[in-house]
């Protein structure tokens, strides 16, 4: 796999970056400020070193998942304004990702100057299941450079236009994010210490349950919280009310739950949930109340996992040797629902071995709620990507950097 070195001598050169700036954003649409800007410094050392390489270094990169067209709360402007912030350096901001603005802000860097394109998601494109009109947009983009970089360590499970595309018709190479990612992950997947325990959780719930069919030959045990838990305590036959719910998992989830019994490795569901009436939005006042995991009243949404679900995770994490950890155990953005996630978090800073935390919110909340990160062994950028790859899973944005 080739490193930047292989992309020879940089000066003068247009690269082309893919990084993972999708960060957690509050306030109006016209107004937004970066809450964690974890994956923005993460994605410094790639740009930095390209431009002080003498590139021309454009980077694109995609915030949340707009629907193939321009919204203003997705505009990666605020994150143009704090990437410079962190390099030091002007970064110019294109108003476009392939269009007009796009190249003439690509034609006016000098060498060793860094831009930054529109959300590449205003696309339709760029998330094309259709691969003709996908790689139409990846000609335009490479269309802005000489080289491709791949350090979105963040997005490298999507066959998509800016990660696996641009890839086929560039000279390109891997970032050193994407490279120090998958030398941790690698070592989750050979040899992991035991007891190995994974914790799971989060909104993206369709998105990661398959992970547990690998899991189940691999760790020994299995925690979980979050937007998760709802689907199996529904498959178990119990009531939900409005929590967060994917009802064409719920045979899946069954299935899980017996192979574990049989296998001998613990799935562990909290036993009490943190409820509430309403999705917290910010206007109105929480109310939050506990109830046991079996009786979720039905005007009732799940937002967090209860003291006593908190107490038990953290027993069961006590001891293991190697913890991956990906998903929230509840929406720890709004104080009242995130003890579960503080628990989890402070039981994995005691974890004498190996503990990785995964995912642009899981590791946005340990550094929100006040963690340090040097008390954790890896915190990865990506949840979903770090995840398929524990799956054994290939990742389309790896794969096709392999030549
Ligand atoms: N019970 C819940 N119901 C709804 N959303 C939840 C719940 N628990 C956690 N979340 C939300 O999950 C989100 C993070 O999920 P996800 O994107 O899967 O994690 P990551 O980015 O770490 O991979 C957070 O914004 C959090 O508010
Ligand atoms: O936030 C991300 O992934 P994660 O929530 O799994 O860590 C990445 O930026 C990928 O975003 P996507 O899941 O909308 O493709």
């Amino acid at each position: 796999m080739s490193d930047l070195s292989s992309l020879g001598d940089l000066r003068g050169k247009r690269v082309l970056v893919r990084s993972d700036l999708n960060v957690p954003l509050e306030g109006d649409a016209d107004q937004q400020r970066i809450t964690d800007d974890g994956r923005i410094r993460a994605s410094v050392p790639t740009i930095r070193s390209l431009a002080e390489a003498g590139a021309r270094v454009v980077v694109t990169a995609h915030l949340g998942r707009p629907k193939g067209a321009p919204e203003q709360r997705y505009s990666l402007a605020p994150v143009s304004e704090r990437l410079g912030e962190l390099l030091g350096a002007d970064v110019a901001f294109a108003t476009d990702t392939v269009g007009e603005s796009a190249r003439s802000t690509v034609a006016g860097l000098e060498d060793g100057e860094v831009a930054l394109l529109e959300n590449v998601r205003f696309n339709a494109g760029e998330t094309s299941k259709d691969d003709a009109e996908r790689r139409e947009f990846a000609e335009r983009l490479a269309g802005l450079a000489d080289a491709f970089v791949s350090d979105g360590f963040g997005v490298v499970h999507r066959k998509q236009a800016s990660v696996y595309d641009v890839a086929q018709l560039l000279p390109h190479a891997m970032g050193d994010l994407v490279a120090t990612e998958i030398d941790v992950l690698r070592r989750l997947t050979d040899t992991p210490e035991r007891p190995y325990v994974v914790v799971l959780g989060g909104s993206k719930v369709s998105d990661k349950l398959g992970v547990i069919d690998n899991l189940l030959g691999k760790a020994d045990k299995l925690l979980i919280g979050g937007g998760m838990v709802f689907t199996f305590l529904a498959a178990q036959g119990h009531e939900v009310g409005r929590s967060l719910l994917e009802q064409d998992q719920l045979d899946t989830c069954r299935e899980y739950l017996a192979r574990a019994a049989e296998s001998g490795v613990e799935i562990l569901l909290p036993g009490d949930i943190v409820v509430d009436t309403t999705f917290p939005t910010g206007e109105a006042t929480p109310q939050p109340r506990v109830v046991a995991a079996t009786a979720i009243p039905a005007d009732c949404l799940g937002l967090d996992i209860g003291p006593a679900s908190a107490a038990d995770f953290a027993a069961a994490l006590s001891g293991a040797r190697t913890v991956f950890w990906n998903g929230p155990m509840g929406v720890f953005e709004v104080a009242e629902f995130s003890d579960g996630t503080r628990a989890v978090a402070q039981a994995l800073t005691e974890v004498e071995g190996l503990s990785v935390v995964g995912g642009g919110d899981s590791a946005a909340a340990v550094r929100t709620l006040g963690f340090d990160e040097s008390a954790f062994g890896h915190i990865s950028t990506g949840g979903g990507a770090s995840l398929e790859y524990l799956e054994g899973k290939t990742l389309p944005g790896i794969d096709v950097l392999e030549d």
